[in-house]
């Protein structure tokens, strides 16, 4: 947002303009300065522009927002009161796992403070308008924005992201909100969002394939079912919003390409799944996608983007990813609640002109289910799942805390574990305050939920203490350093436009300069720490591989000798047949035959294993190379900027010695017209006008 808006903010007239994330611009992408695709969105009534404008002013608080949100509940107010719309009171009461060690029980009360508290009676679109509503305005601006519901299982995380047919959650309203805003889509995607952060501009034939994507994936038969109920719920809560105010771009947009695309994921059991493929056929696993970091932002690579072109058509989308999220919680495992997914909405916005883009995403994640080990009794598989979910639910906590001490401290050399977890990795740059994050966190205010809720409740309590970092359009470097000096002191002789132009290119090189340079820091931070992980990983796997070839050999060697008697006696029986035709049906010894098929089924499984170890290890070894390949690159790019630096400098240099040079032939040949008309042309006004055109003359040659 600009400073402008945060300080003060107008009355009709409200400019979103967002700054882009630094590290797309660093590589090689010239800037569109001025107008940043959207710089003006109006709201379309006076009333909502305040609302709005107070959203906004909200999100430069510097705090991660954290919102509670309570199912509804007969009786809650026993428990809990809400007061000033942001303090909750937890009345706690006798038996309660937080006071098993207080002695005097009579009035124990907890308070946890929020940004807001939606209790049991609010409505759908009031967590709308409170939560969201703002942070659309801030995405079609070009800012990341990422909500993630936090809770235990059955309360009301996904009633609040996806919500109901009659009660349509914050994705279907934020989906209608920004189609709304939106001009119309051209029928083809013209640009497409690369995972790692940039553009590609599509040829005919490529949007033609990305049309027809979106369009086989909307007619999938496995989903024509529901299809139609969708498309009805959908349509009644357009009718429904239709009355509801919306932001309007007052920007002539014409020049600008937009492009709109969703995805959806889903992490399980630590490994992520994408949830807009096609299940595969039953027996058969599910392709596992990989998590890789390029330019210090995370992303899923492979995962399937699809184009859209209206609200509809995204929401069709994100049934399509709950059907199949449904589809495999039943067909493996009940796991819809064990598995946290993730609904991605970009936006691409390029200037036609070639000489400018923006991608933004929206993330909304609803979390699996907060619950503890000893309440679930979980065991087996179950239990593997709780781990998981507790391990990344944990790692989530650890890094949000750490983050916070980090920043209490203003201490930038704390680890912060967040390669422990997918969820974590995936969200760093937002969790690390980088991007726009907040939380909902749900609670189920019965009795019977006390217990976990006051879990909730203390991870909120850490959450909300994050600090956001505003990261400006464009950062400056101070002018200190000694090239920025000279110049200063230098162009000031300069005419007007020429100091401005030069200003502005020292100023735009210098900004991209410690733009490279700190993307630098961070890729060799991130590729160190990439090459220790695939390193360990890959020793890891070797050691395990070793142990276990060693221990199968052992077995099996055990096996043979035991076995060795019966063979050569098969072997005697069968005469000249080979030992994979012994004829086992005929051999009198049942155990030994069974021994014999064991030992050949335990060779073809440790094939079967050590092939797939090896798989792995080619992959790390891959992933180690494409690394390396990136921190190559980026070093390239930053010594071509660094070299189109120093002969930026050096021309200015020699310009200015030039002119100055110049400049004093010109003074010298004033002074001696002055002594000149002093002696000669005192009294000749007709004389003195003609040389002083000369010298002007003169002067515009210089210049
Ligand atoms: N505020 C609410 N008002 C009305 N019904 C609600 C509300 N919150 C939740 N529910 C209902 O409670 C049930 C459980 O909610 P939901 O599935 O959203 O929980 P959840 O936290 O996502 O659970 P899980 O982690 O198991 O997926 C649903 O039937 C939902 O419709």
């Amino acid at each position: 947002m600009d400073l402008e808006f945060e300080q003060n903010i107008p009355s009709k007239s409200i400019s979103y303009l967002r700054a882009r994330d630094p590290s797309i611009l660093a590589y090689g992408y010239p800037i569109t300065k001025g107008k940043n695709l959207f710089s003006e969105l109006l709201e379309s009534t006076g009333n909502t522009t305040e609302n709005t404008a107070k959203d906004a002013q909200e999100e430069n608080n510097t705090h991660l927002h954290v919102y509670l949100r309570m199912k509804k509940a007969e009786n809650y107010k026993n428990l809990y009161e809400i007061s000033d719309g942001n303090t909750l009171v937890c009345k706690v009461p006798e038996g309660a796992q937080c006071i098993r060690n207080v002695r005097d029980v009579t009035s124990v009360t907890k308070i946890f403070k929020f940004s807001k508290i939606f209790g049991p009676n609010a409505y759908q679109i009031d967590v709308f308008n409170d939560v969201v509503k703002g942070k659309v305005l801030h995405f079609i601006n070009g800012s990341n924005c990422s909500l993630l519901t936090y809770g235990a299982s059955g309360s009301g995380k996904t009633y609040t992201i996806v919500g109901t047919a009659n009660e349509p959650g914050i994705v279907p309203r934020a989906l209608e909100y920004l189609f709304r805003t939106l001009p119309q889509l051209p029928e083809e995607p013209y640009i497409k969002p690369e995972a790692a952060g940039g553009i590609i501009r599509l040829s005919s034939i490529a949007r033609k394939s990305e049309k027809n994507a979106s369009y086989n994936l909307l007619s999938n038969s496995t989903f024509n079912i529901d299809r139609a109920q969708h498309i009805r719920t959908y349509k009644a809560m357009q009718q429904r919003l239709s009355d509801e105010p919306v932001a309007v771009i007052t920007d002539d947009i014409t020049d600008i390409s937009l492009s709109v695309w969703v995805s959806f994921a889903e992490i399980y059991n630590e490994c992520i799944y994408d949830l807009l493929t096609p299940e595969p056929p039953r027996g058969q696993p599910r392709r596992k996608l990989r998590l890789c970091q390029c330019r210090g932002i995370s992303y899923i690579k492979d995962l399937t983007c699809i184009n859209v072109r209206s609200g509809l058509e995204a929401f069709q989308i994100l049934q399509y990813g709950l059907h199949n999220l449904k589809y495999a919680a039943t067909s493996i495992n009940d796991h819809s609640s064990r598995s946290h997914s993730i609904f991605t909405i970009k936006l691409a916005q390029a200037s036609d002109a070639k000489v400018g883009f923006t991608v933004s995403s929206f993330n909304f994640c609803d979390l699996a289910g907060s619950e503890r080990l000893k309440k679930t009794h979980n065991v087996g598989d179950r239990l593997k799942e709780s781990n998981n979910i507790n391990t990344s639910l944990l790692v989530l906590g650890r890094c949000v805390s750490l983050v916070r001490e980090a920043q209490k401290q203003n201490c930038h050399n704390i680890p912060i574990p967040f390669r422990e977890s997918k969820l974590t990795q995936l969200f760093q740059r937002a969790l690390l305050g980088h991007e726009l994050i907040s939380m909902i966190v749900n609670i189920n205010p019965t009795r019977e939920m006390f217990d976990e809720s006051q879990h909730v409740l203390n991870f909120s309590a850490i959450a909300k203490d994050v600090t956001i970092e505003q990261q400006p359009l464009f950062r400056r470097l101070p002018r200190t350093n000694r090239f920025s000096q000279y110049m200063e002191n230098k162009l000031s002789v300069f005419p007007t436009v020429v100091e401005e132009q030069d200003d502005n290119i020292v100023e735009e090189l210098e900004s991209r300069i410690v733009d490279l340079q700190l993307e630098l820091e961070q890729q060799k931070l991130d590729a160190k720490e990439d090459r220790e992980y695939i390193m360990s990983t890959y020793k890891r796997l070797l050691n395990e591989a070793h142990e276990y070839w060693e221990k199968r050999c052992e077995k099996l060697e055990r096996m043979t000798r035991s076995n060795e008697p019966i063979v050569i006696q098969g072997l005697d029986k069968s005469k000249k047949q080979d030992v994979s035709v012994i004829n086992l049906d005929s051999s009198d010894d049942e155990s030994s035959r069974d021994n014999f098929m064991t030992a050949q089924n335990e060779i073809a499984e440790l094939k079967r294993l050590l092939q797939e170890k090896n798989e792995t290890i080619k992959n790390l070894v891959e992933e180690k190379k494409t690394l390396e390949q990136t921190v190559e690159d980026a070093v390239k790019a930053y010594k071509q900027l660094e070299m189109q630096y120093e002969n930026t400098t050096k021309e200015m240099q020699i310009d200015i010695i030039h002119k100055e040079d110049q400049i004093g032939i010109l003074q010298s040949h004033f002074n001696s017209v002055g002594v000149c008309s002093n002696s000669t042309y005192n009294s000749n006004e007709d004389k003195e006008n003609t040389d002083f055109s000369n010298i002007q003359e003169n002067i515009s040659k210089v210049n």
